[in-house]
């Protein structure tokens, strides 16, 4: 048994009673439906010939009474399964959606840079339903059919050895037919969802794009492009379901053939006295059962390609070892002051061919307030995303307060550091809510003492519920200046001792722009401070400016020193200017 495997069966231990039971209930709603018919059997059979009247009607009303506790045992055991037998399933859903959600966590930015959100969520949303309709139908399926057909098998078998051949002559021929077209259908039905994914995202498209639409008139534009997913899509429904069509009534059509093969078949040997009328009804009787066991072991034979490709996707995700981690041994940073320490780092992200940088050789004491410069493109975000171990240093190395970051376990690491990134996000949820994640704990004073520190508490209370106000998906209800605002608040909460600030590339209005850089200024007081200036007009008031190129820093001073000198930091001013 592969490493895969052991783990696909790993789901089914915490249920494995649940599990057991559902295959005994499985095993008596197959066995049940083949008693029935023999019941039949034996009235015709041997009740209404052998008895007479009075004790006929006796036997039978025992049977019936048989029958009446037979349909009962069968209704308990089919609520069984279907109710705690879907029921495990979900609950395997659910440890695999946990395990799942959980990786998600540990992975790291190399991993997200390479990935669609769009797929990570159908990882764990559809994959996984198509895992557990397999966990949990797969078995009971393949249970029943079995038990059904080959019970019938038996039992056919003795009532007329011939007459069975010509059933079972029958059977492969239907499951391959069955087969053949249910590819075709699979394959018409996958197509139908790629066309509603193409669908949905040309919709989601232009609605989000919707003012610029306008603003260029191209809704002609727009509505034909439309037209042509929506036409797609409607052709691909119409392979699906001619396939459909052909899959029902070819069925249907196979069923009727081997009636009339039993009938006519039946006929003739009732003629020549090999069978009788009893004999008969039994095989009619049969045949209906034989129908579901078959449907279901087809509809098998493709949950099982759903299942273990959607288990495969799954595995694929959580054999990814995430690739920054506690080293063994590693220490708490506990209150930190806040000297940071490049040595000769290099840097180049996972699959491209050029370092960003190299060559970084930097010290700064704590409590510094430090602008970082240099042409776009160049690796300012990128230096400061190696502090906090968002990505590993390629080579050479970063200390804090003398010690190498990778010493450091990384959740004491990050929670000294505060990150106020370029594109604020913020989770949908109310305001306090959102400044709250920088300390859980906080009280609700201390969430406004920081908005306060922040610049954001007026405007808060200008909202209409204030601090309980929702603030929508990624705070859409918000400016530009306040998400900033709320989101400096949220690291003011958080109090670390290193502050890194992603200054904003969309420029912000005069008034707000202000706002923001003093509660910035009021944060960075006694912090060691990376101001990332992207905008060279905010930073001149910086004791420490340092200018970026991909072969390390190249000038340090001041504004007026830096200017002086008349390097790339003038070059890049004036042209800014
Ligand atoms: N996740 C990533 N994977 C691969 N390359 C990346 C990634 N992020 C950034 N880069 C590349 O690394 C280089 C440095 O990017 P970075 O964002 O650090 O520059 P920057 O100096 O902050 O730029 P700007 O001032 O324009 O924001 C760029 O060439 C960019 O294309």
């Amino acid at each position: 048994m592969n490493n895969r495997t052991k783990k696909f069966f790993s789901f089914y231990k915490p249920y494995m009673g649940l599990f057991l039971l559902d295959m005994f209930c499985a095993f008596i709603v197959a066995g049940i439906t083949l008693v029935n018919p023999l019941i039949i059997r034996y009235i015709t059979n041997t009740v209404l010939p052998d008895y007479n009247s009075n004790d006929a009607v006796t036997i039978i009303a025992r049977l019936g009474l048989i029958m009446l506790g037979l349909a009962v045992i069968q209704f308990v055991c089919n609520y069984f399964v279907t109710y705690k037998g879907h029921m495990m399933g979900a609950y395997m859903e659910y440890d695999m959606r946990n395990e799942l959600f959980e990786h998600y966590q540990k992975l790291s930015f190399n991993f997200y840079d390479n990935q669609k959100t769009g797929q990570l969520m159908s990882r764990i949303t559809n994959d996984l339903f198509d895992i557990t309709e397999l966990c949990h139908h797969g078995p009971e399926d393949v249970v029943i059919s079995f038990i059904k057909i080959t019970g019938a098998f038996v039992i056919l078998l003795n009532v007329n050895p011939w007459l069975t051949l010509v059933v079972f002559a029958f059977i492969p021929i239907m499951v391959l037919f069955a087969m053949f077209i249910r590819k075709k259908m699979h394959a018409a039905f996958k197509r139908n969802r790629e066309r509603v994914a193409e669908i949905n995202a040309q919709v989601e498209d232009n609605l989000s794009g919707i003012r610029v639409v306008k603003s260029f008139a191209n809704e002609e534009l727009e509505i034909e492009h439309f037209k042509m997913g929506n036409d797609r899509f409607v052709n691909s429904k119409r392979s699906s379901y001619l396939n459909m069509a052909n899959f029902h009534a070819g069925l249907g059509f196979f069923i009727s053939l081997l009636n009339i093969a039993v009938i006519i078949g039946g006929a003739a040997f009732i003629s020549k006295d090999t069978i009788n009328m009893a004999d008969l009804i039994t095989f009619l009787l049969y045949i209906n059962n034989l129908i579901e066991p078959v449907q279901k072991l087809i509809n098998f034979t493709e949950q099982f390609q759903n299942g273990i490709t959607g288990f495969n996707r799954f595995m694929d995700i959580l054999e990814i070892e995430p690739d920054i981690i506690d080293s063994k041994g590693a220490i708490e940073l506990v209150n930190p002051k806040g000297d940071i320490e490049f040595s000769d780092v290099a840097f180049k992200y996972q699959d491209t061919i050029n370092e960003v940088f190299r060559n970084i050789n930097l010290k700064v004491k704590a409590g510094e307030y430090m602008a970082l410069v240099g042409s776009s493109g160049v690796g300012k975000t990128t230096m400061c995303s190696l502090i906090p171990r968002f990505y590993e240093t390629t080579s050479g190395e970063i200390k804090i307060d003398g010690i190498n970051i990778r010493d450091i376990q990384l959740k004491s690491l990050r929670k000294n550091i505060g990150v106020v990134q370029q594109d604020v996000y913020l989770f949908a949820g109310t305001v306090i809510d959102n400044i709250r994640y920088g300390k859980l704990e906080a009280t609700r004073e201390q969430v406004i003492e920081a908005a306060k520190n922040a610049n954001a508490h007026d405007f808060i209370m200008e909202l209409p519920d204030g601090y309980d106000t929702y603030i929508g998906q990624r705070g859409i209800k918000l400016s530009g200046g306040q998400k900033q605002r709320l989101s400096i608040a949220r690291v003011f909460l958080k109090d670390p001792s290193i502050l890194i600030f992603d200054e904003a590339t969309s420029a912000l209005d005069n008034e707000s722009e202000k706002i923001v850089q003093e509660s910035l200024e009021k944060l960075a007081k006694n912090r060691t401070t990376f101001v990332i200036a992207h905008r060279l007009t905010t930073i001149r008031n910086a004791k420490h400016i340092i200018v970026l190129t991909e072969d390390g820093i190249k000038e340090q001073g001041t504004h007026e020193e830096l200017l002086k000198k008349g390097g790339i930091y003038s070059k890049l001013y004036t042209m800014t200017k």
